[in-house]
């Protein structure tokens, strides 16, 4: 049931070969200027009269009161509850590790530069709520911000019909089981907008979202393209949209499971991307043979079967693993699966992915929840420069220059000369001027 892309006799120019998404993002960022526009000119009344187009609903107070989100905790289902504190725990063990610490590095006897590792101040973090609901992402966005210590954070997720145009209940209880009590009913473009420039947050203007110094976290194609747009007023992480998997997979692979993984994402948007890249035309034939079965079997059936068929989907076939390593890496997927004999000696060659999972017994799906690991990642292509979500994407590292007399006297010349070389003489000027005896 998925395209076939034959690659075997060469391997042309593999970026060319999936195109990404039916939607492009720059085309996405045109069809939502006027709104971002809207949101910085008018606030309010721009951000609900949006949710009401887009999410047909608009609650008149878009902060969601403290009162619904502990009362979301207390009528947490209990196994959720378990779930969810079993994922916070396993992630913030892996996040813990992360934090930096401040280094200084002595340049020369009485010089010195140190790197200090500062949280952002205010961060607006997104939780989607369209097609599916993700309180697991309160948990990858939230736990990294926390560990990095930053100090303000705020939630915004979009408002739903069937909770009374809050956000939905089981995100709003991990926001009350990890602390967050700054949340707001805004999904979309005019979150993102909303976040970026601050708003009244009630038709009186009494009530305010201040704006944030950067948002993160992972949306539709609006949501990116609202990112990519109001980057530079804000800063974001790296664009996290449509999902995609890719999966690397030779003759040892189980096609049962290679099926099951390639639907799991699918299952999210009908332009998420999944594409198997194998030399076994035996494992490529039987994995279409089980996704057939299995897609009518799965609950999202016509999601699923709309990102299985479309375009951005398909069965890459290969002369051999080498010759799909190239193809991965210039995929540079958002996940990607190694399900081979030697699965991590093959991993550890791969240059761009946002994450990958090793070996029969690791799929996207335990990433997605209880790896411990993050599931922001890179799509469309931003693995080939960009990290999944961290505590390090929370942190800006300053440089803390301290030099002594004798220090700067002994560079000096130097300075001077780099300085004249860009006809830049006022730069020289100001170090040689506290040294009489260089003028
Ligand atoms: N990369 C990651 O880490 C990661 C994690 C979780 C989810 N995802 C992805 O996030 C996405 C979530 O998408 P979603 O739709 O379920 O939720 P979402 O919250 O991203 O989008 C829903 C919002 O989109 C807006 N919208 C809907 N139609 C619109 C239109 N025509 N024009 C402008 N705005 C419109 C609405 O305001 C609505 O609130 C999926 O693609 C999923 O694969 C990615
Ligand atoms: N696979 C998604 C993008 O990494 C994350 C997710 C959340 N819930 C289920 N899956
Ligand atoms: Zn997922």
């Amino acid at each position: 049931m998925l395209n076939r892309i034959d690659l075997r006799g060469g391997v042309p120019d593999p970026r060319d070969l999936l195109p990404r998404a039916q939607l492009d993002v720059s085309v996405a960022v045109e069809q939502i200027r006027p709104l971002v526009t809207a949101v910085r000119e008018h606030g309010y009344s721009a951000v609900r009269e949006a949710s009401e187009r887009f999410d047909g609903v608009a609650p008149e107070v878009l902060r969601v009161p403290v009162e619904a989100i502990a009362a979301a905790e207390s009528t947490l289902d209990p196994q959720v509850r378990a779930a969810l504190l079993e994922a916070i725990a396993r992630v913030r063990k892996v996040h813990a590790d992360q934090r930096r610490t401040d280094h200084t590095t002595t340049v020369v006897p009485g010089g010195t530069v140190t790197e200090r590792w500062v949280p952002v101040d205010r961060v607006g973090l997104y939780v989607p709520g369209g097609l599916a609901m993700y309180p697991s992402t309160v948990v990858m966005n939230v736990v990294p911000a926390q560990a990095a210590g930053v100090r303000s954070l705020v939630v915004a997720s979009p408002p739903q019909k069937d909770n009374d145009g809050l956000p939905d209940a089981r995100v709003l209880a991990a926001c009350a089981l990890l602390g967050v009590d700054e949340v707001y009913a805004v999904g979309g473009a005019q979150a993102v907008a909303m976040l970026a420039y601050g708003c009244a947050v009630d038709a009186a203007g009494s009530a305010h979202c201040a704006p944030v110094d950067m948002i993160t976290g992972p949306g539709n194609i609006w949501v990116t393209a609202a990112k990519r747009l109001l980057r530079g007023v804000v800063g974001i992480d790296a664009e996290a949209g449509p999902t995609e998997i890719a999966i690397l997979a030779d003759d040892s692979a189980d096609p049962v499971h290679v099926a099951a993984d390639l639907i799991s994402q699918a299952e999210h948007d009908p332009l998420a991307a999944s594409v198997l890249v194998t030399p076994s035309v035996a494992l490529a034939d039987a994995v279409d043979r089980e996704l057939v079965r299995q897609v009518s079997a799965t609950k999202h059936t016509e999601r699923v079967d709309t990102a299985l068929r479309g375009p951005q989907s398909g069965i890459v076939l290969v002369d051999d693993l080498a010759a799909g390593l190239r193809v991965v890496d210039a995929y540079a997927a958002e996940h990607l699966e190694i399900q081979t004999v030697d699965a991590r000696e093959w991993a550890m060659r791969v240059r761009n992915a946002g994450a990958i999972f090793v070996g029969a017994y690791s799929p996207v799906s335990l990433g997605d929840y209880c790896a411990g690991s993050n599931h922001v990642l890179p799509t469309g292509g931003c693995a080939r420069h960009s990290s999944g979500l961290s505590v390090q994407s929370f942190l800006r590292g300053i440089h803390l220059v301290e030099y002594t007399e004798a220090a700067l006297r002994e560079v000096a010349p130097h300075v001077v000369t780099l300085a004249t070389v860009e006809d830049l003489p006022a730069h020289g000027q100001a170090v040689s001027l506290r040294f009489p005896e260089m003028s």
